[in-house]
């Protein structure tokens, strides 16, 4: 009999999510059924999502949501065998039995050399965000200008890198120098720490005279009221995340955006990753592509013990991961 530990929601949050609000238990998992495997977690994924989805979907005593990159270690379904790797969406734990139908086996171009954790991040859910915001949500075109925000963190990180091999100039922001620093390195082609700037928008202004074609948004509130402001005409935003909002106990007051997105006939489209998902092969296909061309760089936060995943958790929300936030079990 094997037995799983799991991070279960204790108290929902209030405000920054704290570590006792969370609790973990043991949970005695029974013998295989006939079509059924055992799987044990190898990487865990902490996202923001999973702070404004917690009040959406969960109730108190619920296993945290998210995904991991498993390891089939018992397999009574022949479409599985002992030893394959998958991306599955079964939150913090440590192991748990399917029946395959939720599992997606990681390709079989995945090479050995490449962590297996990508696929929680560049090569998975995060990067097929970047992936799909830029392409079908901003549209963006060789020779257009993208700005983009949270531009160090998992999702931001793959926007200007793609944006780049996309033959565009990008801007992005984040909120440590040494992370300002990692965006000039991935090459990004102007990046400024939004903490520290005196004026944000003549920072916009300063980081692109003639505007944006493309506004990438991870982090809504104050940054977004601003940077509305420089989009050029017939500009395209698409509205990724609120980070800065997900957090709030009181709601934020946004400014009046009606104006600029009128003057400038802009279209803004909010969109959930998921609605792609019946092209997600064609996604990672392209980004593993890049990633061994040497063309799109990842780097991971990595937390090591499932012991410390809520502090992993807090931690991304506060801004303390470079690239993709992971927890190596
Ligand atoms: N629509 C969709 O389908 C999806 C949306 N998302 C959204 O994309 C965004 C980025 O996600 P992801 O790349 O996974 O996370 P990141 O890896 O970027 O980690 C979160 C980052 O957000 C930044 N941040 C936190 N609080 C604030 C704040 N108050 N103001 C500005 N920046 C803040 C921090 O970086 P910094 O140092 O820059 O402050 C932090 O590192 C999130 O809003 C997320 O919800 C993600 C996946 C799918
Ligand atoms: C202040 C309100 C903010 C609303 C937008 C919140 C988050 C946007 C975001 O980050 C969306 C992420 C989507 C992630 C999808 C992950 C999938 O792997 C599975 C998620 C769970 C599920 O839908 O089954």
């Amino acid at each position: 009999m094997v037995t799983a530990k799991v991070w279960v929601l204790k108290k929902h949050f209030e405000g920054f999510p704290q570590t006792s609000d969370f609790e973990m238990k043991q949970e005695a998992l029974a013998n295989l059924k006939d079509g059924e495997l055992l799987l044990e977690s190898v990487f865990l994924s902490v996202d923001p999502y999973m702070r404004p989805y917690s009040k959406r979907d969960m109730k108190e005593g619920d296993v945290m949501i998210g995904t991991q990159v498993a390891r089939i270690v018992e397999s009574k379904n022949p479409a599985f065998a002992v030893g394959a790797f998958v991306v599955a969406n079964r939150g913090w734990r440590t192991h748990f039995i399917s029946d395959g139908k939720d599992l997606n086996l990681l390709p079989a171009s995945w090479p050995e050399s490449l962590p297996k954790s990508l696929a929680l991040g560049t090569v998975g859910m995060p990067g097929l965000t970047a992936y799909f915001g830029l392409f079908e949500v901003c549209k963006m075109k060789p020779g257009e200008t993208v700005l983009v925000n949270a531009a160090a963190g998992a999702v931001g990180s793959v926007v200007g890198q793609l944006a780049k091999i996309g033959g565009c100039k990008v801007v992005g922001c984040a909120g440590s120098d040494s992370k300002v620093a990692y965006l000039k390195k991935i090459g990004f082609d102007e990046a400024f720490n939004y903490k520290t700037v005196t004026c944000l928008d003549e920072t916009l202004r300063k980081a692109s005279p003639d505007g944006y074609d493309c506004f990438f948004d991870n982090v809504g509130g104050e940054f977004a009221s601003i940077a509305i402001n420089h989009m050029k005409k017939y500009g395209r935003i698409a509205v990724c995340g609120a980070i800065s909002q997900y957090n709030d106990t009181v709601p934020q007051k946004g400014p009046y955006i009606q104006f600029p997105m009128i003057f400038n006939e802009l279209s803004m489209k909010g969109f959930i990753v998921t609605s792609w998902y019946n092209r997600r092969e064609e996604g990672v296909k392209a980004l593993l592509k890049w990633v061994l061309e040497g063309k799109l760089k990842y780097h991971e936060q990595v937390t090591e013990r499932f012991e410390n995943m809520p502090a992993a958790f807090i931690g991304m929300l506060k801004g303390e991961n470079l690239g993709k936030a992971i927890i190596k079990v």
